[in-house]
């Protein structure tokens, strides 16, 4: 933990460092560039560094391993065979988890004095419909079959299988993305097939645990132990403990600058899927105004989506914001070893929150410090994406309009078994949700918007591309028709219609 904080401190004082235009000799041409406002070039995606993830998400492994003095309870009979033994956690080590209050356990009735066991060895089924049984009683995951040149397809089912084995009081699955991307239904649908918590926990799409990333890895992992600590299969269902909080992607809540989300999940959980559904980003902008405007409160939404698209594009054309938003949206950053791109994201949404309230005091009197929604920056899905991978080598992404077309693509998108279920499991307000003239767009601002996002959707058509060939699983494949091959958002023709809430 000490070495991970010296870490963070250092990213903090380069950045700072950056900030203010000191850099040391060996990255000054780039920050010169930077500071110019100039793009890299798109050939240099190509020549992003091919790290693999799996040495990040195993370097993270070994360092909580050593550092989390706190076994994580085997979930799986397969893990048993490993090298490495897990062993349950010791039941006072527990009792100190539940006493200690997190911000999570505020947001649902949580026992506090649940005392974790750990299951029965046979007692979690193996997801995997190829796993096989292997000494008493343990399953394990059938290794895929050795071949000399993978094709795309195999590689990504090797990417993707080990989702289908719990390995420990952690989440196998992370839905990190995006919100208003479909989460809810892929959540429902994952739930309806799987025991995604223990018995003792009331079921939950949104753990947020992640949220608790400025405590360290270990009250992250603490708090998933309270939803995780005794999942065991129920017999009917096979277990997948999942946590589906969409807005984990860009880090909504963490404020955390100098803490890559992304580095610490990897940490506690270095083997979970994270699943990415990506809306095209205006529709993704309707869908965020619309839910605002009914469901949620404790936001300065004023006005049409229109006027609250405007603001942000003229903040995004300011100069000042004009440097960080390169560094952030060429992902510039992150490929430089010393630079930690949540700062520049931070940084970036700082100051629209302050740019926008000043906006709006001068056509009102009565704004206060409510949060303002930004509904573009967070549609930039390449720079969260490219971060994401650095952590983990286990990233299936899906269009959400292709999950949208056809749900069923979810399983093979994750390798599991069809199912043959065709259920709506849309939430009602979702189903009854219907958007009215407020979330109209003018042409202006339509071709406006598709400028803006021309720049990181090419590049995340770009890098998707370069994923695929890594072995990731990207559905649809980035060459067919989708909103991110076309480089633009469609800005599909929209009807308005009335709004009726369920
Ligand atoms: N099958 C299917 N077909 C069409 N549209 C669908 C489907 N499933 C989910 N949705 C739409 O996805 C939007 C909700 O996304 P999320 O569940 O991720 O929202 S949330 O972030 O959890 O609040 C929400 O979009 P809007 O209706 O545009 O707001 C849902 O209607």
């Amino acid at each position: 933990l000490i070495g991970i904080y010296l870490q963070e401190q250092r990213d903090a004082i380069v950045s700072a460092f950056k900030t203010f235009g000191f850099t040391r000799p060996d990255t000054s041409a780039s920050l010169q560039a930077d500071q110019e406002g100039k793009f890299l070039q798109l050939t240099d995606v190509e020549d992003f560094p091919n790290k693999p993830a799996s040495t990040a998400a195993s370097k993270a492994s070994r360092s909580l391993r050593s550092d989390l003095a706190k076994p994580v309870t085997n979930l799986d009979g397969s893990t048993r065979s490993r090298s490495k033994r897990v062993k349950p956690p010791a039941a006072d080590s527990t009792a100190s988890v539940d006493s200690r209050p997190t911000k999570v356990r505020t947001q649902g009735s949580r026992s506090k004095s649940k005392r974790v066991t750990p299951p029965a060895a046979d007692s979690t089924a193996s997801v995997d419909s190829t796993a096989t049984k292997e000494g008493s009683g343990s399953r394990a995951v059938q290794p895929p079959a050795a071949d000399s040149s993978p094709s795309p397809a195999a590689t990504s089912m090797r990417k993707i299988r080990p989702i289908l084995r719990a390995a420990g009081p952690v989440p196998s699955l992370v839905i990190a993305g995006a919100d208003k991307g479909g989460t809810s239904e892929a959540y429902a649908m994952l739930a309806r097939e799987f025991q995604v918590v223990d018995k003792g926990q009331e079921e939950k799409k949104e753990l947020g645990c992640l949220y608790l990333v400025m405590h360290g890895a270990q009250a992250v992992q603490q708090c998933y132990l309270q939803y995780f600590g005794q999942l065991q299969s129920n017999m009917s269902k096979k277990v997948l403990p999942i946590d589906a909080t969409p807005n984990y992607y860009y880090s909504n809540q963490f404020y955390a600058r100098y803490i890559s989300p992304p580095k610490i999940l990897a940490q506690v959980a270095p083997s979970a899927t994270i699943l990415f559904l990506l809306r095209e980003p205006v529709s993704r902008a309707r869908s965020l105004y619309n839910h605002f405007l009914i469901s949620v409160t404790g936001y300065d939404l004023t006005g049409t989506l229109e006027e609250q698209l405007e603001e942000e594009l003229v903040f995004l054309n300011r100069s000042a914001p004009q440097t960080l938003l390169n560094l952030f949206v060429d992902a510039r950053c992150v490929q430089q070893t010393d630079c930690n791109m949540w700062h520049y994201w931070h940084k970036l949404r700082e100051k629209y929150q302050e740019t926008a309230r000043n906006f709006r005091r001068n056509r009102r009197k009565d704004v206060d410090n409510k949060r303002i929604i930004s509904f573009i920056l967070s549609s930039m899905y390449f720079p969260f994406i490219y971060t994401w991978v650095q952590s983990f080598d286990r990233v299936a992404l899906m269009e959400s309009e292709y999950f949208f077309q056809d749900t069923s693509r979810l399983w093979q998108l994750l390798q599991i078994p069809r199912s043959e279920s065709s259920e709506d499991y849309r939430r009602p307000e979702n189903r009854a949700l219907t958007y009215d003239a407020t979330s109209q767009l003018s042409d202006g601002i339509q071709k406006r918007l598709k400028q803006v996002f021309h720049r990181p959707n090419t590049l995340l058509r770009k890098y998707l591309s370069k994923l695929e060939t890594r072995g990731f699983s990207v559905f649809p494949s980035v060459g067919s028709n989708s909103w991110w091959a076309a480089g633009d958002p469609l800005l599909r023709p929209h009807k308005a219609r009335k709004v009726t809430v369920a």
